[in-house]
């Protein structure tokens, strides 16, 4: 039976057409603090959309379920319904709150499933900094990073066997007796993991990486890798990086290499193709995060980059993302679930409201997205804001999530 109460008005859309006036997007709640940011990032956006287009235009929302919400709707150990993924793929284009994965046993990342099941290769994740907001750094405004994460390989592809199952064991014994392995160091205790990267992985989105590059008149494109360590998977993916910036986009190598060149066809201008071994790309980024500004990089790379940066501007508190493939795009914050402030209307519904933004500029709806970005800017320039920047900003008033939302709604 469907849980999934269709709207009665409003039309798919549907990729490679124009977005209709009057779309039905899905939208998952989210576990933990979903509930919060969910609804808030609705208003804000309608209340956006309204006003830049003045009925001309509307969003209409169609709940579907996952997670702990679909457990509850749909019954036990029922996370992820096919009915959901179905409609993610049939509306193309829709937005998510958080979703809880637990540590050790227990189900896998529902997020990750996601991103493979509908193969949303691209995890774009775009680090800026928002005048007025509080920042480690002395000078946040020079962060300004764009991550491509691969999302659909790595270890992330879940393929692990526990210590000591008899799947460990076999595993174990085929490495040691028929691949020649001596260097498990416990292999008795040892839990196994894969990590599969391919050049097709890579291509792809190193591919979406450079385009981007290119249409948005950036400078550079940092490759970013522990390939020093892992020769075959993230040493492949730098090289396979640097083969198709030379292969698709005419780049040339710099002096003894391995960066490279080209000029952007759109501005004449050069972009860099260079990379960094993760570990001191990530003091780099500190330091001299000027240097830095399209970053492409595996999953778990990614992962820990997204959230390092977000801090660097502010705190995952307001770093949005987006999860895209060829056809579907499903936008969703860079945080979790936060569950100790689930319930409490605490937290910065920022980084949803911001994908929520990144959603309105793939639609075309470039006005409504510019209200968005404006009037959280007006928000906080006017120090109405929520915990998180208030314990960092000196003569502030905190205010609720909710209380944020309204903020901006007011400054539209
Ligand atoms: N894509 C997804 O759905 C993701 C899901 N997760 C899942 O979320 C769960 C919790 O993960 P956890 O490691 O605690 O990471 P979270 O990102 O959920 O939270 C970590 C901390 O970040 C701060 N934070 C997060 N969101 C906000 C917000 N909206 N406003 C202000 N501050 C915020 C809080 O900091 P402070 O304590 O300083 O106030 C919070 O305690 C796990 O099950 C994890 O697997 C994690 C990441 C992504
Ligand atoms: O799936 C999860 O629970 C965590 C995912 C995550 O941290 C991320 O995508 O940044
Ligand atoms: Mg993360």
């Amino acid at each position: 039976m469907s849980h999934i109460k269709v709207p009665a008005e409003g039309q798919k859309i549907v990729p490679g057409q124009a977005v209709p006036n009057n779309p039905i997007i899905p939208f998952i709640e989210g576990d933990g603090i979903g509930i919060d940011i969910t609804p808030v990032m609705k208003d804000v956006i309608d209340a956006a959309v309204a006003k830049a287009y003045g009925g001309e235009r509307k969003i209409h929302w169609m709940e579907v379920f996952a997670g702990e919400k679909a457990t509850r709707v749909y019954g036990d150990n029922v996370w992820l319904p096919e009915e959901t993924l179905q409609a993610l793929k049939d509306y193309s284009v829709s937005i998510k709150g958080p979703m809880t994965t637990p540590v050790g046993g227990g189900i896998r990342s529902l997020n990750v499933a996601l991103r493979q099941e509908l193969d949303l290769y691209q995890c774009l994740r775009p680090v800026r900094y928002f005048n007025g907001v509080p920042s480690p750094l002395k000078d946040p405004s020079q962060t300004d990073m764009v991550i491509f994460r691969e999302n659909t390989e790595d270890i992330y592809a879940g393929i692990e066997w526990e210590a000591q199952s008899d799947d460990a064991k076999k595993i174990i014994a085929f490495l040691q007796n028929d691949m020649g392995v001596k260097k498990i160091r416990f292999p008795n205790t040892s839990g196994i993991g894969i990590k599969p990267i391919s050049i097709e992985g890579t291509e792809r989105l190193v591919r979406a990486a450079i385009q981007y590059a290119v249409d948005h008149d950036r400078d550079s494109v940092t490759i970013v890798h522990k390939g020093n360590i892992m020769k075959y998977t993230e040493g492949g993916f730098r090289d396979w990086a640097y083969a198709l910036a030379q292969k698709e986009f005419g780049a040339t190598v710099i002096g003894a290499g391995p960066w490279c060149e080209f000029k952007n066809p759109k501005t004449g201008k050069t972009i860099t193709v260079k990379d960094a071994i993760a570990d001191a790309f990530l003091q780099q980024i500190l330091l001299r995060p000027a240097e830095y500004d399209v970053i492409a990089c595996c999953n778990l790379n990614g992962d820990y980059i997204s959230d390092a940066l977000a801090a660097q501007v502010g705190g995952i508190g307001i770093a949005p993302g987006a999860n895209i493939s060829d056809v579907y795009a499903v936008f969703e914050a860079t945080h979790g679930t936060a569950p100790k402030y689930a319930g409490q209307d605490k937290v910065n519904p920022g980084s949803l409201i911001l994908s929520a933004e990144m959603m309105l500029r793939y639609m075309g709806w470039t006005e409504a997205a510019d209200l968005v970005i404006a009037s959280m800017e007006k928000a906080i320039g006017d120090k109405q804001v929520t915990y998180d920047f208030a314990r960092l900003m000196d003569g502030a008033n905190e205010v609720s999530c909710s209380a944020f939302g309204q903020a901006m709604i007011e400054r539209m």
